[in-house]
């Protein structure tokens, strides 16, 4: 989990914009790659949408090659209602930036089977690969996107009902006539959420302290659905300073020296472009665009030779980046503590006959023993 905490929605939503505008750039999408893009509504996001044109008008992202998949829609309520997600979307993004329409994605609760229109919603997504960044919005119960409390934690795209607790905090957009607020949605699941290789959630405001805090210090829990994210290997957590309110100081403290010692690394962020075990490339994130004197820093990582993965240079590393080296076990104990096993002396002559060049390891032996032993079967340990 990364929480990174701003002092105010403003400086949070800077944050969580220039993250996304990073990834699109990094992940260089094309009409054949397009990224792909989850969106959510709400009040929280405005800021980000705001950015995230100012960044296409200076020309700092194209949304050109990117699919976006919104993640929910009241049913019954007209697309052209003026507080429909659809129009939402409209006002505060889409007809701003060159998406192609053909490549915006929204659900619509007024199609004659909701059913099927969610499941063909859930195919396309798959269709496409998969979501690279879901910007997640989360309500003061904690649902995140219309997964109510007591939603599945497995759930896909279907059909909610909302509680009385979101309907009553979404009056407000209704002229706070809770009669006007539609009772279903449909929403993306929360499996659908965490199948994304990136969430960004972002939380602003003391309303949502509650939530944060059962997401961040409680267990997973679907009267919480937000803390789902838990299960989720890449979660990030953009949120103001009053989010915070109901955290324990411990905590607060925790996440900002994990960005703080990051920092002093000279990492801002680091993380893998895809979700993979294979060499990636790692970049940092600034909080504002680069100046051409200020380019990212580019961090390699790439797969140790035999040479380094035994043990004979480091492996890492152009960088400083905290990376994964294989330890060498053996260089910790001293050879005449070593344990006598034939086995041991005998994948330690093949280690050093092959340090010397004169064999190859052979690492696709038996699952018992990963390196081949000379040693007859009876003999092996
Ligand atoms: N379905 C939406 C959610 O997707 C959104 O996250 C939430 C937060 O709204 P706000 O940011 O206005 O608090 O509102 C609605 O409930």
């Amino acid at each position: 989990m990364r929480l990174i905490i701003r002092d105010n929605g403003q400086a949070a939503s800077q944050y969580a914009a220039n993250y996304i505008v990073e990834r699109i750039n990094t992940f260089r999408p094309s009409p054949t790659n397009p990224f792909v893009l989850g969106l959510p509504t709400g009040s929280s996001p405005e800021i980000v949408y705001r950015i995230l044109v100012e960044k296409y008008r200076a020309g700092e992202v194209s949304f050109q090659n990117v699919v976006t998949f919104n993640m929910d829609e009241y049913v019954g309520l007209p697309r052209d209602h003026p507080e429909s997600y659809h129009s939402f979307m409209h006002k505060h993004f889409f007809s701003h930036v060159d998406l192609n329409p053909d490549n915006i994605n929204m659900l619509d609760g007024n199609v004659p089977d909701l059913e099927a229109h969610c499941s063909d919603y859930e195919a396309k997504i798959k269709a496409l690969g998969g979501i690279n960044l879901f910007l997640a919005g989360i309500g003061e119960d904690g649902h995140i996107a219309f997964n109510e409390p007591g939603s599945s934690l497995a759930s896909r795209t279907r059909i909610k009902t909302l509680t009385y607790d979101t309907i009553l905090a979404n009056s407000r957009f209704f002229g706070n006539d809770v009669g006007k607020v539609p009772k279903m949605a449909l929403t993306v699941g929360v499996q659908t959420i965490l199948d994304s290789r990136e969430v960004v959630a972002l939380v602003l405001g003391a309303r949502k302290a509650l939530a944060l805090q059962h997401c961040i210090e409680q267990g997973v829990n679907h009267m919480w659905t937000l803390s789902a994210l838990q299960l989720h290997p890449y979660p990030l957590i953009v949120c103001d300073e009053d989010a915070t309110l109901e955290l324990q100081v411990k905590t607060v403290k925790y996440f900002r020296s994990i960005e703080k010692v990051a920092q002093s690394n000279g990492l801002e962020q680091c993380l893998p472009l895809k979700v993979s075990t294979s060499p990636v490339l790692i970049q940092t994130l600034h909080e504002a665009p680069p100046s051409p004197a200020q380019t990212p820093i580019q961090l390699r990582m790439r797969v140790p030779t035999k040479a380094e993965f035994l043990g004979d240079s480091d492996y890492s590393v152009e960088s400083g980046c905290p990376s994964p080296r294989f330890d060498a076990m053996s260089t910790r104990i001293k050879k005449d503590e070593r344990c006598p096993s034939p086995r041991f002396e005998a994948m330690s002559s093949r280690i050093k006959s092959y340090k010397a060049g004169h064999s190859d390891l052979d690492r696709t032996s038996d699952s018992d023993s990963r390196w081949h032993s000379p040693l007859p079967p009876q003999q092996r340990n």
